[in-house]
C-alpha cells in the first residue's frame, strides 16, 4: 500500500522496541467528498525509522499535511485523554476501585462458602482430597471419620426438628402458666404483705409494660437496622476478601510484602501457588487449611528463615527449583536470597530465604586474623573458612582430601584457596609445594615457608609445575613402597590457575606434552596418579581453575577431587563441571550466584565439610583475607617453623638427562639386548623422560653416535660394545670442545 496518507506518530507511550506506530490512514477524501472523521485510522507497527529506508524517509515528511487535517482542539483533547488515560495516578485509581471491588466479590463467596461448608461435608470432603493428593492416606481416613461423625449428628439434629413445634407448643404452654402462676403467686404475696387487693395484679401488669416497651424499642431500631444491614454486610464481605488478599496480583499494592517483611505460612503458600505450576495451585485451593498443611515449621536460620515444603503428588521438586527466581519474586526477594535444595524427606524442598540485603552485608573477619593465637592440626582440625548461609561458622576438615575450587576470574578463587593454605600453614608439619601459574604474588607470602614456589604463567611455569606434580608422584611411590606403619608428614602440592598447565602446548624432548588430556600429558598425568593414590600417604594435591571447561578441567580430574568448590561460574553446565550432576541435581547452583556481588561465596560438595542430612551442598560465604593479613599469618606461621629455602623450581632443572649414558646403563652387562627391552628398561629408570619414547627415537639416538641397532634372528637389538665405544669417542671429544 503507498504510504501517500500515512500519519507517522511518534508517541513514546506507543513508541516500544524500537518500533514506531504509523496510523494506517483512511483516505480523507473518497472521490472528492471530504470524510467527516480522517482521524479515524488503523494501526500497522512498522520497523523504526533508523535507517532512511525509502519508505521512512517518506513518512516521516508527511504528518506536517495530515496534522494539519485534524482540528487542532481535537488533536489536543485526544492526546489530553490518552495521557489521562495512561497517567500513573490513573492507574493507581483503576487498581484501588478493582481491588477493593474484588474484595468485596470475593469477600461474599468466601462467607458464602463458609456457610455452606458448615451446613454440608463439603470441607470434609476437601480435606480428604487435599490428604488424598499428598499422598497422606491415614490423614484422609481421619477426615473420613470426622465427616462420619459430622453426617450422624448433622441426622440427630433433623429428626429433633420433625418433633420440635409439637415440644415447642408444649414448653410454650407450661412455660406461660408458669410464668402466670409466678406472677399471680408473687402478686397474692404483695396483696398480703400490703393489705392491698389491688397489687395482687401488679406482677403481671409490670411484665405486660416490659413487653410492650421492648416490642416498641424493636420497632424503633428495626428500620435503621434495615437500612445499614447491607452495609454491614457488604464490610462483612469486603473484610473476608481483604483478608485472604483475594484481588488478582496485578491490582494488589506494589509494596505488599515488600521488602524486609517477614516470612510467613501465608506468603509462602501464596507464593508457591502463584508459582505458575498448575497442579500445585489446584492442589493449594483444594486444600482446606489453603495449603498451610504442606509446610513444616518456619525457624529462623542465620539472616534468613528456612522452610520445608512437601509438595503434592503431581509436583516435583525440580519443577520448583526451576521456578527459583519466580519463587524468590513472589516473596518479594530477590533470586539470590532465596536457596531450594532437596532434603532427605521425598517429595520436599527445603526454601532457605534471606532477610532483605543480608546476603549484601560482609561477614566478620576471619579467626586466623583476629586470634593470633590460632593453631592448626592437619589431622583433627578444621578450618575456620567462613559462615554457611544460617550464619554458623563453615569449618573444613582438610585431612586427606584433595581439593578443587572453580570460578570465573576475579571471584576470590585464589584468595578462598589460600585461606585454607593460611590455616594449615600453621601446622609446622605440613610441607608445601606450590605453582601459582599466574604469578602476580598471591602466593607470595609463601616464600620462606613452602619448599617449592614457582610464580609465572609462561611455558616455563608450566614445565616446572609439572616437573613439581611429577616429583609428588615420585614422593607418592616412594611412601606406598615404604614398611607399613611408617608415618608420612602432610605434604601439599598446589596449582593456582591450572587451566594454564592444562592449555599449555609445549612437547617436551621426550615427545610428551606437558599440557593436554592425553594419556601421554605430564600434567594431567600426574594429577591423576596423585589423586588416585595420594590420599593414604597424605600427599594431596589442591588445585585453582578459572572458567572449567573439558579442555581446561578435565573430567578425570574434576571428578578426582575429593572437595569441590567453586565460585560463581557462568552456566549450569559448567556448574555440573565444578560441582558434579549430583550437587547440581540437588539444588547446587553456583551459576545463580551473582558475578562480582557474591565474590568469596563457595558452593562446596564433597566430604570433610559438614552438609545437612540429605543435602549434596552448602553455600559458604568465606572470609576475606587480603594480602597484607596473610602475610602476618604467614610470619606467624614461619616463627614455628624451622626455616627453608623455597627453591622457584624442580631439583629436576637442574639434572640433565644423557641418553647415551642412560641406555649403557641399562643394558649393563649385557652384550646385546632387544630395543624393545631397552626402551622397557629406560622408561622404568627415568619415567618422566623416557615413557613417551618410542622405538624410532631410540633408533635416532643410536644411528646419531654410530651405534644404530641392527637385526639379529630376525630382531632388532641394540650392541652393547658399540655403545661403549660411541660413548668413549663422546669423552674424547669432550676436552677438545670445552678449550674450543
Ligand atoms: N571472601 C571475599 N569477600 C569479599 N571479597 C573478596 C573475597 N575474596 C576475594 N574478594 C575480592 O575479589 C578480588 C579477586 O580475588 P582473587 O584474586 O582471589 O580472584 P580470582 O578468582 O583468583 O581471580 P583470577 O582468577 O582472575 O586470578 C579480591 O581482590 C577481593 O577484592
Amino acid at each position: 500500500m503507498s504510504l501517500e496518507g500515512l500519519e507517522v506518530n511518534h508517541d513514546p507511550l506507543n513508541d516500544q522496541h524500537g518500533t514506531t506506530v504509523v496510523e494506517d490512514a483512511v483516505p480523507d477524501t473518497v472521490g472528492g467528498a471530504v470524510l467527516p472523521f480522517p482521524d479515524l485510522l488503523t494501526k500497522t507497527t512498522l520497523p523504526a525509522p533508523d535507517a532512511p529506508t525509502e519508505a521512512s524517509t517518506r513518512a516521516t515528511i508527511r504528518p506536517a499535511r495530515i496534522r494539519g487535517t485534524l482540528p487542532p482542539r481535537l488533536l489536543r483533547a485526544a492526546q489530553l485523554t490518552r495521557r489521562v488515560a495512561t497517567h500513573e495516578r490513573t492507574a493507581a485509581a483503576a487498581r484501588f476501585t478493582v481491588r477493593h471491588g474484588m474484595f468485596a466479590t470475593a469477600g461474599a463467596g468466601i462467607l458464602a462458602r463458609r456457610g455452606w461448608e458448615s451446613r454440608t461435608t463439603a470441607r470434609y470432603e476437601r480435606m480428604m482430597r487435599a490428604a488424598e493428593a499428598a499422598g497422606q492416606p491415614e490423614v484422609a481416613m481421619e477426615w473420613e471419620q470426622r465427616a462420619a461423625a459430622f453426617r450422624s449428628a448433622r441426622h440427630q439434629r433433623r429428626m429433633d426438628l420433625i418433633t420440635a413445634p409439637v415440644r415447642l407448643a408444649k414448653s410454650l404452654l407450661v412455660g406461660t402458666l408458669a410464668t402466670a402462676a409466678g406472677l399471680l403467686a408473687l402478686g397474692i404475696a404483695m396483696a398480703i404483705s400490703t393489705h392491698h387487693v389491688g397489687e395482687t395484679i401488679a406482677p403481671a401488669m409490670f411484665a405486660i409494660h416490659l413487653a410492650t416497651m421492648v416490642v416498641y424499642i424493636a420497632s424503633v431500631v428495626w428500620s435503621p437496622m434495615l437500612t445499614v444491614a447491607p452495609a454491614i454486610a457488604l464490610l462483612a464481605c469486603w473484610n473476608a476478601g481483604r483478608k485472604r488478599q483475594a484481588a488478582p496480583s496485578w491490582a494488589l499494592p506494589t509494596n505488599n510484602g515488600g521488602d524486609g517483611e517477614p516470612i510467613t505460612p501465608s506468603s509462602v503458600v501464596l507464593a508457591l501457588r502463584d508459582l505458575g505450576i498448575a497442579p500445585l495451585r489446584k492442589a493449594i485451593l483444594e486444600m482446606g487449611d489453603a495449603g498451610a498443611g504442606m509446610l513444616g515449621p518456619i525457624t529462623i536460620a542465620g539472616c534468613g528463615v528456612e522452610v520445608d515444603v512437601q509438595l503434592p503428588t503431581g509436583v516435583t521438586t525440580v519443577e520448583v527449583q526451576n521456578k527459583r527466581r519466580k519463587l524468590a519474586e513472589n516473596l518479594n526477594r530477590h533470586e539470590h536470597e532465596v536457596f531450594i535444595t532437596i532434603p532427605q524427606a521425598a517429595r520436599t524442598v527445603r526454601l532457605w530465604i534471606a532477610d532483605s540485603g543480608a546476603l549484601d552485608q560482609p561477614i566478620g573477619p576471619s579467626p586466623l586474623v583476629t586470634d593470633a593465637t590460632a593453631t592448626a592440626n592437619y589431622k583433627t582440625g578444621r578450618a575456620p573458612w567462613g559462615q554457611d548461609l544460617r550464619g554458623d561458622a563453615a569449618l573444613i576438615s582438610l585431612f586427606q582430601r584433595h581439593l578443587l575450587v572453580t570460578g570465573l576470574s576475579n571471584q576470590g578463587k585464589t584468595v578462598s584457596l589460600r585461606s585454607l593454605a593460611l590455616w594449615l600453614a600453621l601446622d609446622p608439619t605440613v610441607e608445601f609445594r606450590i605453582a601459582d601459574l599466574k604469578g602476580v604474588g598471591d602466593w607470595g607470602m609463601f616464600d620462606g615457608l613452602a619448599t617449592v614456589l614457582i610464580q609465572g604463567p609462561t611455558d616455563d611455569h608450566v614445565i616446572d609445575a609439572t616437573e613439581m606434580l611429577e616429583e609428588l608422584v615420585e614422593e607418592m611411590e616412594r611412601r606406598i613402597q615404604a614398611p607399613a606403619g611408617t608415618v608420612f608428614p602432610p605434604l601439599i602440592g598446589i596449582v593456582d590457575e591450572a587451566q594454564v598447565a592444562f592449555m599449555c602446548p609445549v612437547v617436551g624432548a621426550d615427545k610428551r606434552p606437558y599440557g593436554g588430556t592425553k594419556a601421554t600429558s605430564r600434567y594431567f598425568m600426574a594429577a591423576r596418579k596423585i589423586h588416585n593414590q595420594g590420599r593414604v600417604v597424605n600427599v594431596l594435591l589442591w588445585q585453582g581453575t578459572q572458567d572449567p571447561t573439558d579442555q581446561n578441567l578435565p573430567k578425570l580430574v574434576r571428578e578426582g577431587a575429593h572437595i569441590r568448590a567453586s565460585l560463581v561460574v557462568g552456566t549450569e553446565a559448567q556448574a555440573r563441571m565444578a560441582l558434579g550432576d549430583k550437587a547440581v541435581n540437588g539444588g547446587a547452583a553456583p551459576h545463580l550466584l551473582r558475578q562480582g556481588l557474591d565474590k568469596g561465596t563457595l558452593v562446596v560438595t564433597g566430604d570433610g565439610i559438614k552438609l545437612a542430612p540429605g543435602q549434596s551442598s552448602i553455600t559458604v560465604r568465606t572470609h576475606y583475607i587480603p594480602d597484607a593479613e596473610a602475610i602476618e599469618i604467614t610470619d606467624r606461621a614461619k616463627a614455628e617453623r624451622t626455616a627453608v629455602t623455597t627453591r622457584a623450581a624442580t631439583e629436576k632443572d637442574t639434572e640433565e638427562v644423557d641418553p647415551l649414558a642412560d641406555v649403557a646403563q641399562v643394558l649393563g652387562d649385557a652384550p646385546r639386548m632387544l630395543t624393545r627391552e631397552v626402551l622397557q628398561r629406560l622408561a622404568d629408570l627415568n619415567p618422566g623422560f623416557y615413557r613417551a619414547w618410542s622405538p624410532q627415537d631410540l633408533k635416532q639416538l643410536l644411528e646419531s653416535v654410530g651405534a644404530a641397532p641392527h637385526k639379529s634372528d630376525g630382531q632388532m637389538v641394540v650392541t652393547r660394545a658399540k655403545v661403549l665405544a660411541a660413548l668413549a669417542r663422546r669423552d674424547d671429544d669432550a676436552p677438545e670442545s670445552d678449550a674450543e
